[in-house]
């Protein structure tokens, strides 16, 4: 029987758990479908109200006569240790009932307010919680009597509605069906019996039920045949069902008027039996108590039958509250440890993709290479060496660095001057480039970050180390700066002293671009054509001097911007970030790793339910196994 107890109980437990995850049936297979209950059925006056009242052992149906029962009642019996029995509705739930007398009120104005004071009916379910020691843990509904004729001012419709509202709780499946008949009737136009065969041909899930078995013993021959026809009924010999009849005497309606209790009803019902010569020999499988007993082993059988599908369904939604939890990310844990080590694992995923765009995983690192291989080359053609080294200009900046005195032989000053004028053209090239590869680094980080899954839910974190990220690249830019600058600067401070050695071996052999005509042509005078000749070869000298370091730049100034920015941000992007990051109090931690609120929120909701839903696992896990 403590076994019993608490496979009931868990039940009860977990339907409290599905009416708490607002799961009350509907689509598909839920939880509360898979469960037993007991669903009691008969005609109007059948006595219902008063079995259901004996399995309870309290007073607090409303009854009378006429169609009293007008809303389903779902009805959860809760075994407590002890104390003082109480009631509880689901539609007022901080208030307790101890009077149940008044829980009868109640449960009349709540039909009432559904359904107007009216004989109509409504298929809205009043929910009721008994608490009680001297109950079993059993979930019962009852439900408004099937009737043959509409009463004046019902519908005739309603003959109709009643069944098929009826029929909707008993055609599930795991519905025990409790159908009751009054022995005063004959069996063979009961309503209860009809559905119930109707919606559980063979019998498997429905208690036959007779009540008023009192009103038919005072004896004449014509009750005689009727006593020996319900007999047979109770000893399982006619309208056999897989389980046996039970026989209840329930308080009359001068019992009820005399107030007679529940325990001395009880009482009164047990001594009938034990008396009663033509039930007598029947007497330990008889009676309310009884019932209830037999109610709950059936219950048993059937939840031991259902914990495989059960957990099934348990389980199943666990692995998808699951898998939704591991979609939107797991909750972090509270110590700083923890949020740290959250923090460094998601910068790691950032950087992994970062690698992965400047190492060719995922586009966008070849534009690096672009820069190299179009920009800059098309950056240095376009430089204005030939105005810088035009005859007149040379002429202009040789004189000027001659002064008084002419030169003799080679303008050693003239030279300089206009390689070091050239060579300063460099550093525009050369500071673009930096910048271009600057500006993909960036793209790419803002890219890498857009692209790292685990740091979509923190948005704060995301821009931090977009921030820490676009820092550091600021930095690596101005390293690139500085060192493409000193590559320029290197080419003027020392010049390449065999390039000019080998010009005075060479023959001279400047043919004139400018043709006959021209200024410094052959047509020209001949002083002119002197100097000019002479000023363009030292032109034409710098010119070649200067494509000889421009071929110099072309190759180096992408190794000091891959060395300086490149290389940099793969291997330290963070760093700077990671120090920070590991200074910072609990609290900065925390709200670096601050959330979406409705993420947040929805995230407590699926770790609530699986708490609930792994919670009644374990129940039924330690129940199953006993
Ligand atoms: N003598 C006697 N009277 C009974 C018995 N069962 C029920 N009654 C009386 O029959 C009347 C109807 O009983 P209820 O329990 O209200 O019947 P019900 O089926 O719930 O009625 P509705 O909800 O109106 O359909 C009441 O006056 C009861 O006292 C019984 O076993 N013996």
């Amino acid at each position: 029987m403590a076994t019993l107890q608490s496979l009931i109980g868990l039940i009860n437990k977990i339907q409290r758990a599905c009416t708490v995850l607002g799961d009350h049936g509907g689509e598909g297979m839920s939880l509360w479908e898979a469960l037993p209950s007991v669903a009691v059925v008969g005609g109007q006056s059948s006595g219902k109200s008063s079995v259901l009242e004996s399995v309870v052992g309290r007073d607090f149906l409303p009854r009378g006569s006429g169609i009293v029962t007008r809303r389903p009642l779902v009805l959860q019996l809760h075994k407590t240790e002890g104390g003082v029995d109480y009631a509880e509705f689901l539609h007022a739930p901080k208030k307790r009932f101890t009077d149940f007398a008044a829980v009868r009120r109640e449960i009349q104005d709540e039909t009432d307010r559904i359904t107007g004071k009216t004989k109509h009916i409504s298929n809205i379910p009043i929910q009721l919680s008994i608490y009680s020691p001297n109950v079993v843990n059993l979930t019962l509904i009852d439900l408004p009597g099937l009737t043959k004729v509409a009463v004046e001012g019902q519908a005739d419709s309603i003959v109709e509605d009643i069944e098929n509202m009826v029929r909707s709780y008993v055609e599930k499946p795991n519905c025990i069906i409790l159908a009751i008949s009054p022995a005063n009737q004959d069996i063979a136009t009961s309503d209860a019996i009809k559905l119930a065969r109707e919606v559980d041909p063979t019998g498997e899930r429905t208690f036959g039920v007779l009540t008023k078995l009192d009103l038919m013993d005072k004896g004449t021959n014509a009750l005689d045949v009727w006593i020996q026809h319900t007999i047979s009924v109770l000893e399982g010999r006619s309208y056999r069902l897989q389980h046996p009849w039970v026989g209840i005497v329930n308080r009359s309606q001068a019992d009820i008027n005399k107030n007679v209790d529940m325990i001395a009803a009880r009482r009164k019902e047990r001594e009938y039996f034990e008396s009663s010569p033509d039930y007598g020999h029947l007497a330990s499988k008889m009676g309310s108590e009884y019932l209830a007993k037999l109610l709950s082993q059936h219950l048993e059988v059937v939840i031991r039958q259902r914990i495989p599908s059960i957990i099934a369904l348990i389980n199943k939604t666990i692995d998808e509250i699951n898998a939704e939890l591991d979609r939107i990310g797991r909750p972090i844990g509270g110590d700083s440890g923890a949020q740290l080590y959250t923090i460094l694992e998601m910068c790691r995923a950032f950087e992994r993709v970062f690698k992965e765009h400047l190492d060719g995983g995922r586009p966008g690192g070849d534009r690096i290479y672009g820069v190299f291989d179009h920009q800059l080359p098309a950056a240095l053609k376009k430089l204005p060496f030939d105005r810088h080294l035009s005859t007149r200009n040379v002429q202009k900046v040789v004189s000027e660095a001659d002064g008084y005195q002419p030169h003799l032989i080679a303008p050693e000053q003239g030279y300089r001057r206009l390689i070091d004028g050239s060579i300063s053209f460099f550093k525009g090239p050369a500071e673009a480039s930096v910048d271009a590869v600057h500006f993909v680094l960036k793209e790419l980080v803002r890219k890498s970050i857009a692209e790292t899954e685990e740091l979509k839910r923190f948005p704060t974190l995301q821009s931090d180390i977009a921030a820490a990220a676009n820092e550091a690249l600021e930095r690596f830019r101005e390293e690139g700066r500085k060192t493409v600058l000193r590559l320029v600067d290197m080419e003027s401070s020392y010049l390449t002293v065999d390039f000019f050695r080998k010009l005075h071996l060479e023959p001279e052999k400047i043919p004139n671009p400018q043709g006959p005509n021209a200024p410094n042509g052959p047509n020209a005078p001949n002083q002119d054509r002197y100097s000019d000749n002479h000023f363009r070869k030292i032109g034409s000298n710098v010119s070649a001097y200067i494509g000889m370091v421009c071929d110099t730049l072309k190759n180096s100034i992408p190794k000091a911007v891959v060395y300086c920015q490149v290389l940099s941000a793969k291997r330290s992007l963070l760093n700077n970030f990671y120090a920070q990051v590991g200074r910072k109090e609990k609290e900065r931690l925390g709200a670096m790793l601050d959330e979406d609120p409705q993420l947040m929120e929805r995230r407590a909701t699926l770790a609530k339910r699986l708490e609930l839903y792994k919670q009644a696992r374990d129940d039924i896990d330690s129940v199953a196994w006993k």
